[in-house]
């Protein structure tokens, strides 16, 4: 059978990809070949400013998008190699498709400490939540490692069991924010969780039905990765009747992880935090390299993704750094023909000045998006400049029960030391963080509804000199939009 695109994942970057390629050629035959029995759509798309977007995701059988595109055939298989010399990708099930141009959008998988421990659980799927939720309904005490989204929306989430927080930075949630802002978020960490959230301009994930994949191991893809609100409808309840009970353990890392029975010839005593349960007694011990061990009954790793390559590892890909197949400005890979977008792959152009690559929703959507034009155009003998959304971060989402926007040069990634940070915080309400360098906005964190996102988007953008302003710029008395108008 031939097709003259073929795009492989059916998560967001593939379907996106798929899509966008059915509505400029309409009548070109497009395959979507997905190891994931239900494909992810996008709904509600709202663009809340030039660079931010929100939209629910849901999970949908292939007839979906079938009916939807009716030059998009979806099948449901495992690639297991693709012949970029006869361009044909070849399935687990022996069958085998040509392909004229192929865009991977593979995703990733969980990186996972100590993998194939059975009392370390890593979090990607729908699968993989519901073993989770299972075993935490007869938890007393988890301990989380990794410092990052999950682990961040996990432990803000979890009741009716003791946490142990185990980071290796020196403030929570270091993927996304700075140590500022955490110290801002951390008395919510203990509070008893409020039953009503307060008010926030986001949607929610939805699901039709789980997942099929159950085998992990590096040669079977799972599903397609979980995304926004994926925490917060889910029950998330331990065998106690406590709320929140967090202890965090700073700049650790895991060292060893202990059965019962090693635990008790090892020589050491596990440690319980103060208000924690003075048990001794946990199907697994997990040892920091500090000295301390903690008794628990298992571990989740939040650890970050590595990207799914293995079925192109005969193909001559240039691989990042991060295990991610890099990409052109075109999103091109080193072999001929073959694209790639979203988790799988490393943006490897040169970056605009305020624009970072992370392994999110909004991202994945834009480079599926992005790819699929940058195939048509090669298949048309044309050139098109690159999109808009590459142009400056923006990243909209909710921690600890806040709206989270983080804007450009956010974390001040690759300033340097010569840049200057300015804040305005409001305990409980709000925590605003401007990122400055030549009197020019580089970046910046709006937690809470400061209403800022527009006006700062724009003065990143524009790269507008605010050495005049700048005392007045965080200014609460001072309405900035009008100023800048
Ligand atoms: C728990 C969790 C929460 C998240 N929350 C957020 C959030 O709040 N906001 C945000 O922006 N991002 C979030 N993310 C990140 C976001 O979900 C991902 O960046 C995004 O979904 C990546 O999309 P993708 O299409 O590149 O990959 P995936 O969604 O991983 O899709 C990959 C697809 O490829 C298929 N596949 C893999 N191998 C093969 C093969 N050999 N043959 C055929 N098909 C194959 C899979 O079955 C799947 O359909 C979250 C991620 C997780 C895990
Ligand atoms: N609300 C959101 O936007 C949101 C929520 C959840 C997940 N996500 C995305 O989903 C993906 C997966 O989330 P994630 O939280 O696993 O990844 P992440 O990249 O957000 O965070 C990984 C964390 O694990 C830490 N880490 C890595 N190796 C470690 C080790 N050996 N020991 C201890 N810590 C280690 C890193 O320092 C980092 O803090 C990411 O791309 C993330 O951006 C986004």
């Amino acid at each position: 059978m031939d097709y003259k695109y073929v795009v492989i994942g059916g998560g967001i970057a593939g379907v996106t990809c798929a899509e966008t390629l059915s509505l400029l050629e309409p009548d070109s035959k497009i395959l979507l070949v997905t190891a994931s029995k239900l494909i992810k759509a996008v709904s509600n798309y709202q663009k809340v400013s030039r660079t931010l977007e929100m939209f629910d995701v849901e999970e949908k059988d292939k007839s979906f998008i079938e009916t939807e595109c009716n030059n998009v055939t979806v099948i449901h298989k495992t690639v297991l190699e693709v012949d970029s010399i006869d361009h044909v990708i070849r399935m687990c099930d022996g069958t085998s498709i040509r392909y004229g141009l192929l865009c991977i959008c593979t995703g990733g998988k969980p990186k996972i400490i100590a993998e194939g421990n059975p009392y370390v659980l890593g979090i990607r799927d729908t699968e993989s939540v519901q073993t989770f939720q299972k075993r935490l309904k007869k938890a007393r005490r988890i301990v989380v490692v990794g410092n990052g989204g999950i682990a961040t929306e996990l432990v803000y989430e979890i009741e009716g069991s003791e946490v142990i927080w185990a980071i290796k930075d020196k403030s929570i949630t270091s993927t996304f924010m700075d140590p500022g802002a955490a110290t801002f978020c951390l008395p919510q960490l203990n509070e008893t969780k409020m039953s009503t959230d307060k008010p926030l301009k986001r949607r929610k994930y939805t699901e039709e039905g789980a997942d099929e994949n159950v085998d992990r191991n590096s040669s079977t893809p799972g599903g397609s990765a979980l995304g926004p609100d994926w925490s917060s409808h889910l029950e998330m309840k331990g065998a106690e009747q406590i709320s929140h009970k967090v202890h965090v353990e700073y700049k650790v890392e895991v060292s060893r992880i202990l059965t019962h029975e090693e635990y008790t010839t090892c020589e050491k005593s596990a440690l319980n935090p103060s208000q924690f349960s003075s048990s001794d007694c946990w199907p697994v011990y997990v040892e920091l390299n500090n000295g301390v061990i903690y008794g628990c009954d298992f571990v989740v790793s939040a650890t970050g993704v590595i990207p799914n390559t293995y079925p192109f590892r005969k193909n001559n890909f240039d691989i990042a750094e991060d295990g991610g197949i890099k990409v052109n400005d075109k999103m091109q890979t080193s072999v001929k023909d073959i694209y790639a977008a979203g988790d799988v792959c490393n943006a490897s152009w040169e970056h605009a000045s305020h624009w970072l690559q992370m392994r999110l929703w909004s991202q994945a959507r834009q480079m599926g998006a992005y790819a699929a034009k940058c195939m048509v155009s090669q298949s048309n003998n044309e050139d098109i400049p690159m999109d808009f959304c590459f142009e400056m971060f923006a990243h909209v989402t909710k921690f600890f029960n806040y709206k989270v926007i983080i804007l450009g040069k956010f974390n001040a990634q690759g300033l340097g030391s010569d840049h200057e940070l300015l804040l305005r915080v409001t305990k409980g309400e709000e925590y605003v963080k401007a990122v400055l360098q030549d009197g020019r906005l580089q970046g910046a964190v709006l937690i809470g509804e400061t209403d800022l996102e527009e006006t700062f988007e724009n003065l990143i953008l524009n790269q507008t000199d605010l050495s005049p302003f700048k005392d007045n710029l965080l200014d609460p008395n001072i309405d900035i939009e009008d100023f800048f108008d």
